[in-house]
């Protein structure tokens, strides 16, 4: 179970311009929270200043109320762009983890292929990355983030280089894997509806400086099937959200209205 994480009052100012202005948020252990607003809006930033690799201008991060001071170690980061070393096949990327921590192999190298199975890759540990398609690389990084059982998942728009059908099953498949461990996640992405089908919670960000606009609760049970989508429930936060960025002039259409069932993927 993943720990809880304080968010207090926290800025982050470059050259003396502030990018993100003060900002607090409390995720508690296991929840699901995902960021979501246009570019430039600190979205990076507050996630880099938990994971311990930035520090805050002021205001500061606790994770089970040790202040984060350093590059935590009981996390796993996902990045955009997956990162595999070319030379080291899927069971070895994913255990690089493991070894950095100096914990048992044997006992992680099943818990790797455990990890593997259940995101669709059983038959390809001994794979190499360029074997791979971009989908299946960025599965291999989520087990390698998740490998040591961490309490903390950080994901920095880790669906956003696949294509449409890849990040569906992506979605389904991280549901998956994140319900057997419930580590606490802050998943930042430009997508509404991948923030809607995933999260407990959703924090709208707003540009210049960058700042929470409004943070929503997703009471749609667990666990999620695609088809959900298509309900009114999902929609109404879906819409909630777009009318948070059409306020903001983040996002406009002809009428200034947005239509039925709008995918916004993107527009931010
Ligand atoms: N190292 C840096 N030096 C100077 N300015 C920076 C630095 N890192 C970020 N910024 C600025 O801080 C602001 C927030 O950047 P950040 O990358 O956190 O935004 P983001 O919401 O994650 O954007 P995107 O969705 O495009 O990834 C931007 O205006 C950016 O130019």
């Amino acid at each position: 179970m993943g720990k809880p994480v304080r968010i207090e009052q926290v800025t982050k100012s470059y050259h003396g311009l502030e990018a993100l202005s003060p900002t607090s948020l409390f995720l508690e252990e296991g929840e699901f929270v995902s960021i979501v607003g246009p570019s430039g809006c600190g979205k990076s930033t507050l996630l880099r200043i938990v994971a311990g690799l930035d520090t805050p201008t002021t205001g500061r991060v606790s994770v089970a109320d040790r202040v984060v001071t350093q590059p935590e170690t009981d996390i796993g980061i996902v990045f955009q762009s997956p990162v595999l070393l070319d030379w080291r096949n899927v069971l070895d990327n994913v255990l690089i983890q493991a070894e950095a921590r100096k914990l048992p192999h044997d006992v992680y190298a099943a818990r790797a292929r455990d990890l593997l199975a259940a995101a669709g890759l059983k038959g390809f540990e001994n794979a190499y990355p360029h074997q791979l398609s971009g989908g299946m690389s960025q599965r291999v990084s989520v087990c390698r983030a998740l490998v040591h059982n961490p309490s903390l998942l950080l994901m920095d728009e880790p669906f956003g280089a696949l294509d449409a059908l890849t990040r569906d099953q992506m979605m389904v498949d991280l549901q998956k894997l994140w319900l057997r461990s419930r580590p606490t996640v802050v998943f930042v992405t430009h997508s509404v509806q991948e923030a809607v089908f995933l999260s407990d919670r959703i924090v709208v960000m707003a540009p210049r400086p960058g700042r929470v606009e409004a943070v929503l609760d997703v009471p749609l049970p667990r666990s999620r099937r695609l088809s959900m989508r298509g309900t009114a429930e999902f929609n109404a936060i879906v819409d909630e959200i777009l009318h948070h960025f059409q306020r903001m002039g983040v996002i406009r259409d002809e009428e200034d209205e947005i239509p039925e069932n709008t995918t916004v993927e993107m527009a931010l």
